[in-house]
């Protein structure tokens, strides 16, 4: 229900009860035990024919029964979580504070006579001759028939965002670099730390560099700072502000705004404002993955995630990907008490994944009141962190495996490399670990493990200790059959919805943003007192005085 408290929903109460009344009991090592089918029954696969995907979601080695199960499933239901779906899918404006529709679906929706959905928001017609607009450039670019300001082609793309308009491009050319056109590369500028555009622009040549400039708003002060030092680094060499056209284009909600920087409306790619910053990777902030991989493969990216849409609209509750994984993120985060969320892919192309969903799940559900206004009285999203495995075994495992904090964490991997180098050991070695991590993590050492394995020196008890792993580690692993683009779309819909469930449930706008503003507006306001120290006036002592270190 939306706005609703969820401490409100008698599955709330039942899941504290059996919280209390479980947790000694719930414990992995005798749950497996106990029941020799616990894998198949608390596993799912998803599966597209076209593209072909293959993932399957073990959610077995997590701190759960049917009876909790059941609570969890229970809970969505009173949330209503699938007649909220619905209203996303159907357009309904649930971004309430800011009167929006929320359609990221949209842009990866197939036209109606193939079997789209018919959503009636403007824009939403127009988003196949965006697209169309996209391949055209992208394949002018590729092909070399796009031609620089001296005629030459361009091998050098650089893409100018920040948030939204940065990190799914990040993580989505790296992530499908292998399909990537190697003669062509991509660079990205966010920060608005001089250094970033600095050192970009030392590896570029302006004759052969084209500049994608990426804001929604077309106002977000990085991005429009940083594009205007390209401009000016550009126009050096190029002299002519008429050169800007061959070598400047923009994706934006932002026409005015896009024609005031000098950009032609002919190379503005439109995009609309139900499509949140950090659910715009689909949209036209897809350029940059498009240069890069080419249309053919964007697309496909486009309908795996259409398909795990498709999935989770249509499977039961029980047997919805999403679902599962939001609910037993609750269970964790709002009864275990668990403050963060680990997702470890064991896949280096993967490598930039949790820092995308970093801003995908903190800026979307780091939220304190309702959408009623309420102040809720229970915690909503989860801290996101992680990195690729087997990196982050060699750093933060530790605290994972023995610290005093409980961490859920994803595991991802791929069962086919597409790096098979050395005879395929590199592969066997990284899955080894993979499947290890959780099974270590799960079911621990015991301290009579421990003396066996150490022997004489089990007489020092200190060391003994230290040895133990207590293990009742929760983990879901998520094991996919090749790193594709199509598969890479559906895993990034697979934790939007994951996202957009949690919300629901929390009675929380997930789709507003309003926790950065005021950040920016005190940065604007020093910004202009920041030349002269005798204006840096009406702050706290210590921003008076730190704002101008070295008198
Ligand atoms: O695309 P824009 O408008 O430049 O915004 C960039 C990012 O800034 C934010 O508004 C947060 O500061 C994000 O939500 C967004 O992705």
């Amino acid at each position: 229900m939306e706005g609703k408290l969820a401490t409100k929903y008698s599955a709330w109460k039942k899941l504290e009860t059996l919280y209390a009344t479980k947790k000694s009991s719930l414990i992995l090592k005798d749950l497996f035990v106990e029941d020799p089918e616990r894998f198949s029954k608390h596993s799912l696969t998803f599966t597209s024919p076209s593209p072909s995907v293959e993932i399957l979601l073990d959610y077995s080695k997590n701190l759960i029964d049917e009876e909790v199960l059941s609570a969890l499933f229970d809970l969505a239901r009173e949330a209503q979580v699938e007649a909220f779906r619905d209203d996303m899918f159907s357009g309904k404006h649930i971004n309430t504070s800011e009167g929006r529709a929320v359609l990221h679906i949209a842009l990866r929706n197939p036209p109606v006579s193939e079997g789209g959905w018919d959503i009636p928001e403007p824009g939403a017609a127009e988003v196949h001759a965006v697209l169309q607009h996209m391949k055209e450039f992208s394949d002018a670019v590729r092909s070399g028939a796009w031609k620089g300001y001296t005629g030459k082609k361009i091998d050098t793309v650089v893409n100018i965002g920040i948030g939204g308009s940065d990190l799914g491009p990040v993580m989505a050319c790296e992530a499908l670099k292998h399909y990537s056109k190697r003669d062509l590369k991509s660079y990205f500028v966010s920060n608005i730390d001089g250094t970033d555009m600095a050192e970009v622009l030392r590896a570029c040549d302006p004759e052969t560099t084209i500049f994608i400039v990426a804001s929604k708003t077309f106002t977000t002060q990085e991005t429009i700072t940083n594009a205007e030092s390209a401009k000016e680094w550009f126009l050096v060499t190029a002299k002519d502000q008429a050169h800007v056209a061959k070598h400047f284009v923009a994706l934006s909600t932002n026409t005015a705004g896009v024609t005031a920087f000098g950009i032609d409306k002919d190379n503005m790619f439109q995009f609309w404002d139900w499509v949140g910053g950090r659910y715009s990777l689909w949209s036209a902030i897809g350029l940059s993955i498009c240069l890069s991989i080419g249309f053919d493969n964007f697309s496909e990216m486009l309908k795996g995630a259409h398909e795990m849409d498709k999935h989770f609209t249509t499977a039961k509750l029980e047997e919805n990907l999403p679902v599962v994984m939001a609910l037993i993120g609750i269970w964790y985060n709002d009864f275990y008490g668990a403050q963060t969320q680990a997702l470890l892919p064991y896949d280096q192309y993967l490598k930039k994944f949790a820092d995308y969903f970093q801003q995908g799940d903190m800026e979307s559900n780091g939220k304190s009141v309702t959408k009623d206004g309420s102040r809720v009285d229970y915690e909503t999203g989860p801290i996101i962190w992680g990195q690729s495995g087997t990196n982050g075994q060699h750093a933060f495992y530790q605290l994972i495996h023995q610290g005093t904090k409980l961490i859920p964490c994803d595991f991802l991997a791929p069962v086919e490399t597409l790096n098979p180098i050395s005879g395929g050991i590199h592969h066997e070695i990284l899955l080894s670990n993979f499947f290890a991590q959780p099974e270590a993590l799960a079911f621990g050492k015991t301290e009579s493990q421990v003396i066996q394995e150490i022997g004489a020196q089990s007489s020092n008890a200190a060391l003994v200790k230290s040895k133990i792993f207590e293990g009742n580690k929760p983990t879901n692993s998520i094991f996919f059959q090749k790193l594709t683009p199509g598969t890479l779309g559906s895993l990034i819909a697979l934790y939007e919805h994951k996202i957009h469930v949690q919300g629901a449930i929390w009675g929380i706008n997930s789709y507003d943003q309003m926790g950065v503003e005021l950040g920016k507006v005190l940065a604007k306001a020093i910004l202009k007192q920041l030349p002269d120290e005798s204006k840096v006036v009406g702050h706290d002592s210590s921003v008076s005085r730190v704002a101008i270190p070295f008198p």
